[in-house]
């Protein structure tokens, strides 16, 4: 999406990339966001000639109208085949958000059950949320995935505008990632409605992200199902109504709710469930008609849905297990959390594209020159990586990895925050003896990659048992 725009010259130096620029204020500014808007554009304009994408923008706290308001801000991607672009071959997109503080959860009712009972079968929440800041970047994929999410909204939001007719090309706004567990469809799902408060509320003021909790409510309910589906869309329907509100609903498990039909229609399933089905999928289709609504679903059992409902999805996409490249950037950003929270000791973690060149060039590692740690450290973590992907883990399980290989193996004790640098003798009596380095905080790095690796052996092992 966003193809360049041609300027006077048809040389590739003379096109124009759109590139995202994200500015996160504070929860007290009280800056109008237009205001915020302009002296971005300017000190961007003035500071750089270049722009790294993506990267996180410093500077901004010398211009005071910024440094009273903003926390954050951001060069996101560009549909630009480089990733470092000059300015003037830029236009400058620049989005302006105030996330609310996480909690503004409610629940959601379908209506009364006929015993009398509210039933909560969503939840929504208001976007941008606090609680969903930095999902969207801590998510990684081995393919574009997100960035074909996004520029399919996109697409849509064009058609849109355009008012393109519905009856000769049309979309159903429906999304459906499917996959093994734990391999991050919820969290993209809800990272995808959170970008999109940001990036479309030049159009949309206000965003809400409404989760379905499919399997409550079909286990539960489940002889009236089909009068709770119809009912719980009528709310939805009720929000989408205010054209200033973008409306993303996430069924997650969604096979859950459409798995029956088949099954019904050869009568081996209830025709409760045959009812759920139909009544999803007549919800589904006047919500196609609404601008400014995003159906996203998730599934781990894909055979299991209704094709009725995988037809209505614009974009089918397996989401699989990380490969390992994606393993090395995820347990990167762990050892990185742990080392700023002091846990590990600080210590420069090299980035996938420097791993990847030391990979490609041998050289005869010494363990004492002190240069050729981060070397060291990126083939641990890379040969850490190969092996969590022939235990086939998923993001979750890589994720819980660190807190095991504290627990079983680095013996951190009860001390909390890790006793200073200056008491040694503390330090090896309460956080064990192979936890805090001479340099200061934390475990070593090369202690906590022995201790990773040591889980995910053990991991194995369990897992070889399990299988028996
Ligand atoms: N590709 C990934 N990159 C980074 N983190 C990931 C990835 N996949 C999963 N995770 C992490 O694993 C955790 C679980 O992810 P999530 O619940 O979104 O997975 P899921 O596919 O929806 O699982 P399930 O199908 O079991 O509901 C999250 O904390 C997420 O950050």
């Amino acid at each position: 999406m966003n193809p360049p725009t041609p300027s006077t010259s048809p040389t590739p130096s003379s096109l124009v990339w759109p590139i995202h620029i994200e500015v996160r204020l504070s929860p007290t500014s009280t800056a109008r966001f237009d205001t915020i808007r302009n002296a971005v554009h300017q000190y961007i304009c003035k500071s750089f000639e270049t722009i790294a994408l993506p990267s996180k923008l410093d500077g901004w706290e010398d211009v005071p109208v910024l440094a009273s308001s903003v926390e954050q801000i951001t060069a996101c991607e560009s549909s630009s085949p480089t990733s470092y672009l000059p300015v003037a071959q830029a236009s400058l997109q620049i989005h302006v958000y105030q996330p609310t503080d996480g909690d503004t959860v409610d629940g959601f009712s379908a209506g009364l059950s006929s015993d009398g009972e509210e039933v909560t079968a969503a939840s929504v929440c208001e976007l941008p949320s606090r609680q969903w800041e930095g999902l969207w970047d801590s998510l990684i994929f081995s393919d574009d995935t997100k960035s074909r999410l996004l520029d399919y909204i996109y697409a849509t939001v064009l058609f849109s505008d355009a008012n393109v007719d519905f009856n000769i090309v049309s979309w159903n706004r429906v999304v459906l990632l499917h996959g093994p567990p734990g391999t991050g469809k919820t969290s993209l799902c809800r990272a995808l409605a959170q970008k999109l408060s940001v990036r479309l509320s030049h159009r949309y003021p206000q965003s809400r992200l409404l989760e379905i909790n499919s399997h409550s409510l079909f286990s539960r309910w489940f002889s009236e199902s089909g009068k709770l589906v119809q009912k719980l869309f009528g709310s939805v329907m009720e929000l989408v109504e205010d054209e200033d509100t973008f409306v993303v609903v996430l069924i997650d498990e969604v096979e859950s709710l459409t798995a029956a039909r088949a099954g019904a229609m050869a009568g081996t399933e209830p025709t409760d469930a045959l009812r759920v089905v139909n009544a999803l999928l007549t919800q589904l289709d006047k919500l196609r008609h609404k601008k400014n609504v995003l159906v996203v679903s998730t599934s781990n059992l894909a055979k299991a849905i209704d094709s009725a409902f995988v037809d209505r999805a614009d974009i089918v996409q397996y989401i699989d297990l990380p490969p390992p490249e994606a393993i090395y950037v995820i347990l990167r950003s762990c050892l990185l959390e742990l080392t700023t929270k002091g846990v590990v000791a600080p210590i420069d973690v090299p980035s996938l594209e420097e791993a990847r060149y030391f990979e490609r060039t041998t050289v005869t590692i010494d363990p004492s020159v002190a240069s050729q740690r981060p070397r060291q450290i990126a083939i641990h973590l890379f040969r850490l990586a190969q092996k969590c992907r022939d235990q086939k883990m998923s993001g979750r399980s890589l994720r819980r990895l660190p807190v095991l290989a504290h627990a079983r193996y680095i013996n951190l004790g009860y001390a909390s925050p890790p006793i200073a640098a200056t008491d040694s003798a503390a330090q090896k009596t309460v956080n064990g003896p192979n936890a805090p380095g001479p340099s200061g905080l934390g475990a070593q790095v090369e202690v906590w990659l022995n201790a990773m690796e040591k889980v995910v052996e053990g991991q194995a092992g369990e897992l070889k048992r399990f299988d028996q």
